[in-house]
């Protein structure tokens, strides 16, 4: 019985799955509902926020929405997670329901056991966890992919005792679903879809709601009012980092296998150029993520820059503002082998 309690709901899913697309055809549809969000991207620009902020409507107000920039959410649940919730709370104006987007990286569970944490247990409980799914990235087998990539990584660097870590963070934001949305199926077949959901549900014990979804287009009567209380099932839905690690050491879950870096570049002259370029040099270099910005001279507008594996979508989505500078910012995330200097050049070359 949820009760008084303001239920949260966090949305986790892989980086680039389609969270903040979701949050957004979400806040849309609100129907009056008062949302505050918590958002936490990796990488230190913060472009989902941002994405959010500039859809110009109502919902999105710049006040109900919570950046943690500071790291990754799972890893600085006490840092930054608490005080954050404990400020909310405290606001006159509480919030009717809280979303808090993970970032793409993020482990939901220590996210979801602070739920049990004393001050806020009393006050919060978790509505359900939703995990956003790139249905066409897991049928393309992205996430079983890059076993031989990674074996040969493990052997070279003794310290990585994660077995893969796309696959295991993949598995584990999975584990912690309660409802789990196979998203991006405008990109793949209704068997391809089938064989997608069929391979999830094989690998998980629990048996968590399935929805199929395109742009994230769920109904927000779907997504919120699950009223489960998740956090009192914590212990069922074990990461592989609570498993590696229960001989009660403490380990920090930390992100080292990932990494990422912003880059700052001149304006960019010919769109289709500078897609095409980006294109090479995301497969080139394994980029797992990119986005950002960019300046093209003579619009108006600023154009957005999303890069999913190779998958670039680019659009303008609000006209830039007086005395902001106008300029092309780019965060790129990829695995611990990243060559930044090697990219940083490569996209030096796209732009003016
Ligand atoms: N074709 C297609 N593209 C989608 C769909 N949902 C999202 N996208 C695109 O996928 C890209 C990433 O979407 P986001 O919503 O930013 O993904 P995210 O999970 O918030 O990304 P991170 O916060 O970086 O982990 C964007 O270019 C979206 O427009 C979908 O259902 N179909």
């Amino acid at each position: 019985m949820i009760g008084s309690k303001i239920p949260a709901t966090v949305i986790t899913g892989f980086l680039g799955a389609g969270k903040t697309t979701l949050i957004r055809h979400m806040l849309t549809n609100a129907k009056g509902k008062r949302i505050a969000l918590i958002i936490n991207e990796f990488g230190d620009l913060g472009v989902d926020g941002d994405v959010l902020k500039g859809c110009g409507e109502e919902v999105c107000s710049a006040d109900d929405i919570v950046e943690l920039t500071n790291g990754c959410i799972c890893c600085t649940v006490a840092d930054d997670f608490i005080p954050t919730m404990e400020k909310l709370l405290a606001r006159k104006d509480r919030p009717d329901h809280i979303v808090i987007e993970t970032s793409g990286l993020a482990l939901p569970q220590p996210l979801v056991a602070a739920f049990n944490w004393p001050g806020i247990k009393t006050q919060v409980t978790v509505d359900g966890v939703v995990t956003v799914v790139d249905s066409a990235a897991v049928a393309a087998g992205r996430f079983a992919h890059d076993h031989d990539k990674l074996d040969a990584q493990r052997l070279a660097d003794e310290g990585l005792d994660h077995e893969s870590p796309l696959e295991e963070l993949f598995e584990d934001q999975l584990t912690a679903a309660d409802l789990i949305i196979l998203n991006k199926a405008d990109l793949i077949s209704a068997a391809e879809l089938e064989g997608v959901r069929a391979g999830i549900a094989g690998h998980l014990t629990r048996k968590p709601i399935f929805v199929e979804a395109r742009q994230g287009e769920v109904a927000p009567e779907v997504l919120l009012g699950l009223g489960i209380g998740t956090e009192d099932d914590i212990a069922n839905r074990k990461s592989h980092h609570d498993i590696h690690h229960a001989d009660g050491h403490e380990h920090d879950h930390d992100h080292d296998e990932f990494e990422s870096f912003v880059v700052s570049l001149g304006p960019v002259s010919d769109a289709a150029a500078f897609n095409e370029g980006l294109k090479n040099l995301i497969t080139t270099h394994d980029i797992l993520r990119l986005k950002g910005f960019a300046d093209m001279p003579g619009k108006p507008m600023r154009m957005v820059v999303q890069a999913v594996g190779s998958r670039i979508d680019t659009h303008f989505d609000r006209p830039w503002a007086g005395g902001e500078t106008r300029e092309t910012r780019l965060v790129v995330i990829g695995l611990h082998d990243l060559d930044e200097t090697a990219i940083r050049a490569g996209l030096a070359g796209l732009t003016g």
